[in-house]
Order: C-alpha cells, then structure tokens, then sequence
C-alpha cells in the first residue's frame, strides 16, 4: 500500500464486448475519507467501483484496495468490504431484526446477536426492530441496508446510489451517520447523483463515457474546471424579461450554457473574453445586472459532460 492509500489503481479498464466502459481509470483514496462518485447514468461508476472492491476483474490496469491486489486476492477484499447496491434485496416479510440476524448468519459472525443489537441501536432502527421490512419507508429502507453493510465491520464501504428517491431529511441523517463511521476510520466510495451529497464527500471524481473527467475535492474541482460563470438578474423592482435574455444569449458565440436560478440567469462558457463579449449588450442594458460569479458545482459537471465525447453511442 503505498502510504495511507485504502485504494491505490492505476489504468483499469474495462470492457463489455466492444464496448470500454471504463477507460484507463486511476485513482488514490485515503483511510476514513469519503470520495464521491458523479456523472451522467451508464458513465461507468458502478462498474468501476466493482472492480475496486474486486468483484469484477478489469481488462487492463492494476493496483490495491486495503493493501490487496485488486486481481490476485479479491476474495480477502470482498471479506472487508461492505457493498450496499442500488437494488434493495431484503425479505419483506421478515422484521428489521430478522433481516439483520440473517444477513449475520451468511456471514457467519461470531456474536451474532449481541452485533445485531448494536448495528440496530447505531441505526435509531431498535424501536422499529419487528416492523416488516416490506412496510418501510425510503428513508428506513437505506438504514437498514446500511445497518446489514457494517455488521461484518468491514474497512471499506461501497455505497451506489444509497439515497435515490429518499427525502432530505432522511438522506442528511444518513449522510450524518456516514460522517460518523469515516471519523471512526472506514472509507466509503459512494455514487450519487445529488448535487448537495458531492459537497458533502471529501473528494469527488466525475465519469463521463467511461473517462474520468476530474477529481479532488469540490473547491479543487471547480477551480481546475476553467469554467467562467455570469449571473444575469433584474437591476432593482423592475421586471426584466429574462426568458428573452436566456433565449438570445444561447445561440452567442461562447455561450456554453444559460440556466435558470429562480430570477436570475447563469450563464458559462469556457473562454472567457468570448463569453464576456457575448454579454456585452446585456450589461449596457440598465435593466439588468451582470456579474462574475463562482460556477456551481452543476455548472462545472453539465460542462465536463458536453465536452467529453460519447464514445458509447
Ligand atoms: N454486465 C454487463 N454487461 C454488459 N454491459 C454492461 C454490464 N454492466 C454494465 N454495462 C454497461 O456499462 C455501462 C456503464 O454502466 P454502469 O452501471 O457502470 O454505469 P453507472 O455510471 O453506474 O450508471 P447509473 O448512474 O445509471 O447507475 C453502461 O452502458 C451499461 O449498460
């Protein structure tokens, strides 16, 4: 392992058929942080965190994950990993505890009870333990799942997708409890689609068509993306008719995207003496203010995708 690196691969690759759908894909993640998988749906994360955790062997590329070779000793590594997929996959008609207990016996963990009573007591799921796992909400759902992930201890989590179609006070819970076990030491790789969970992962990295397209933590992201940002607005109580601004300004020269925020317009380009032309008109017109801002985090993703090439198609 080199230095305190939990997953150390370099070039993986993967292919089905003719298609790649990870590309030479490299990536460093420290002990106890959490690093975010983003891109657009079939960009390859899901694939890529599998053949991290060694449960599917890449075509090309080589490296480690907790100090083993990701191709020669996955099954120590399946061992020490907890992987929470997007599908959920428990009995129904069993209780909460019930599932627990089972998802203990496959282990075969020693303490099986005293373990199931702890994972239910760290999950607030105790008061809830004979409810039928068919009955849950969303939100209850993914803690149990969670719950069953970390029974075994393991030193690695794979979260994909864990709060698709969760409410939001539900995933910040979750996301409360993931803080917690990367305090204690665990590292989780998690894939997400939620703009507000990137900025909550110590590092993110952004797949599209298989490529990674950048890496490292939100503020590095986005000030490596050379994305330059206007915001578009009404000056004072007037009513600017914005709609007509976005319409016009779309088909400028250097005028990548114009998105809506509320009454006020983002508008981006990756050239920024282009795009400031563009804008010229508009911030003559004193109906309107016009000023530099910091890209979103979205900015720089929807930036990232029309630049990649879809090699998928
Ligand atoms: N076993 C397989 N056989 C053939 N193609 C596959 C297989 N698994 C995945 N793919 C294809 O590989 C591509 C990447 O899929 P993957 O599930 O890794 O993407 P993803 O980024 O996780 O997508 P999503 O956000 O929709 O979950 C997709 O085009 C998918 O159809």
């Amino acid at each position: 392992m080199t230095g305190d690196a939990v997953i150390d691969v370099r070039g993986l690759v993967k292919r089905f058929g003719a298609k790649t759908v990870v590309d030479g894909f490299s990536i460093r993640v420290a002990r106890g942080q959490i690093y975010g998988f983003l891109g657009p749906n079939g960009s390859g994360k899901t694939t890529t965190i599998r053949m991290l955790c060694g449960l599917l062997t890449p075509d090309a590329g080589e490296g480690t994950c907790l100090g083993l070779d990701i191709r020669r000793q996955s099954a120590a590594i399946k061992r020490q990993v907890g992987y929470m997929t997007q599908k959920f996959s428990f009995w129904e008609d069993l209780s909460i505890a019930e599932n627990l207990d089972f998802v203990a016996r496959m282990y075969g963990l020693p303490d099986r009870r005293q373990k199931v009573v702890a994972a239910l007591e760290r999950l607030g799921l105790g008061n809830r333990r004979a409810q039928l796992a068919g009955e849950l909400s969303g939100g209850w759902k993914q803690r149990l799942a969670l719950a069953a992930c970390i029974l075994h201890e393991p030193k690695l989590l794979l979260l994909d997708e864990p709060t698709a179609g969760v409410d939001p006070k539900a995933r910040r819970e979750f996301w409360d409890e993931i803080h917690r076990l990367a305090a204690e030491g665990l590292t989780v790789l998690v894939s997400t689609h939620y703009m507000d969970e990137a900025e909550r992962c110590h590092a993110i990295a952004y797949l599209a068509y298989g490529r990674l397209m950048t890496q490292g933590s939100v503020e590095e992201v986005i000030a490596t993306s050379g994305l330059v940002t206007y915001e578009v607005g009404a000056r004072g109580a007037g009513g600017a008719d914005l709609g007509h601004v976005a319409a016009s300004l779309r088909d400028r020269p250097g005028v990548e995207m114009v998105a809506a925020f509320g009454a006020r317009l983002h508008v981006s380009g990756g050239d920024g003496a282009e795009l400031e032309e563009a804008l010229r008109p508009w911030a003559a017109d004193s109906g309107l203010l016009v000023r530099r801002t910091e890209p979103t985090l979205e900015d720089v993703f929807i930036h990232l995708m029309n630049r990649s090439t879809d090699n998928f198609a």
